[in-house]
């Protein structure tokens, strides 16, 4: 590890040790098949609230997988199925009589590729109030704009352009009016698959630094390949390999003396 690296896990270890911690979510013998394969083999992991939990591990291993497990965005792959049970505040997600439209609002998402609809910067972060009615006059739904846009720290920079579109946005900006999309809603996760992999170095580390921020209002839950970017933005790692979970633990144990022989060789850089 170079010494930035050694710096963000010395970083971890410290944040480790001030925590309080509540179970948002946790996965319980959780198997996903895709037809006749099986993705994920009996994952039992516990997200904790108001921490960020990384999920790391080879391609292929099953973290994009397990991450729609948690709020069945699977359910739009034909031929997907998962068993097993997921919670979220002790409530089965997958129970027949859960809205899943009112779940993946409260368990929001960010994709890879920043994917603002072909609409104004505006309307993208309307979008989502508007659908689940959560302001009853325009001047409440500009305010949900405004506090979102400034929690995803996008507000100084498109305050004077709400109409503009927004896929004229930079890579970066677009990601931050992705993330502003997810938190208009009043999501208590956010989950992000992989959400700097197509940004450059400094919008990379301006995400970094707001998934720091949202950590105190929400819990978050990120897939990266990214050893550096685990090491700086999460308080938890899970490591996944072959579909199954390796090891679970604080960031900064998982960086430095992990349980297991194929964490440590995974996360020196020796395979994956
Ligand atoms: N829609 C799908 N249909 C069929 N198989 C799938 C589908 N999505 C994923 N898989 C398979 O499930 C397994 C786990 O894939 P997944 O994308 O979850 O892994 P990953 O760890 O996120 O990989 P990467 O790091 O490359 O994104 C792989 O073998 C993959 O081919």
């Amino acid at each position: 590890m170079n010494m930035l690296a050694e710096a963000a896990v010395e970083d971890a270890i410290n944040r480790d040790s001030a925590r309080t911690e509540t179970v948002k979510m946790q996965a319980s013998g959780v198997n996903v098949f895709y037809g006749e394969k099986q993705a994920l083999f009996d994952v039992d992991l516990a997200v904790r609230k108001n921490q960020v939990t990384a999920l790391i591990g080879p391609s292929g291993c099953g973290k994009s997988t397990f991450l729609r497990c948690l709020n069945r965005m699977n359910d739009t792959i034909d031929i997907c199925r998962v068993t097993g049970s997921i919670t979220l505040d002790g409530e089965d997600i997958y129970d027949p009589k859960i809205d899943v439209v009112e779940l993946r609002a409260r368990v929001g998402m960010v994709f890879q590729k920043p994917n603002p609809f072909p609409k104004s910067i505006y309307e993208n972060v309307a979008y989502g109030p508007r659908i689940h009615g959560l302001a009853s006059s325009r001047s409440e739904l500009d305010a949900i704009i405004e506090t979102s846009l400034q929690k995803a720290g996008l507000w100084n920079e498109v305050k004077d352009r709400l109409n503009e579109p927004g896929t004229g946005l930079s890579g970066g900006q677009q990601q931050r009016l992705c993330i502003a999309r997810a938190i208009a809603v009043s999501p208590e996760v956010i989950l992000m698959d992989e959400p700097c992999s197509a940004l450059d170095p400094i919008a990379t580390a301006r995400v970094e630094e707001l998934i720091d921020e949202l950590r105190e209002n929400y819990t978050i839950v990120i897939v990266t390949h990214s050893m550096q970017q685990a090491a700086r933005v999460s308080q938890r790692t899970a490591m996944f390999h072959l579909g199954r979970l390796v090891e679970e633990g604080p960031t900064g144990k998982m960086f430095t003396n992990p349980e297991d022989k194929r964490t440590q060789d995974y996360v020196t850089g020796r395979f994956g």
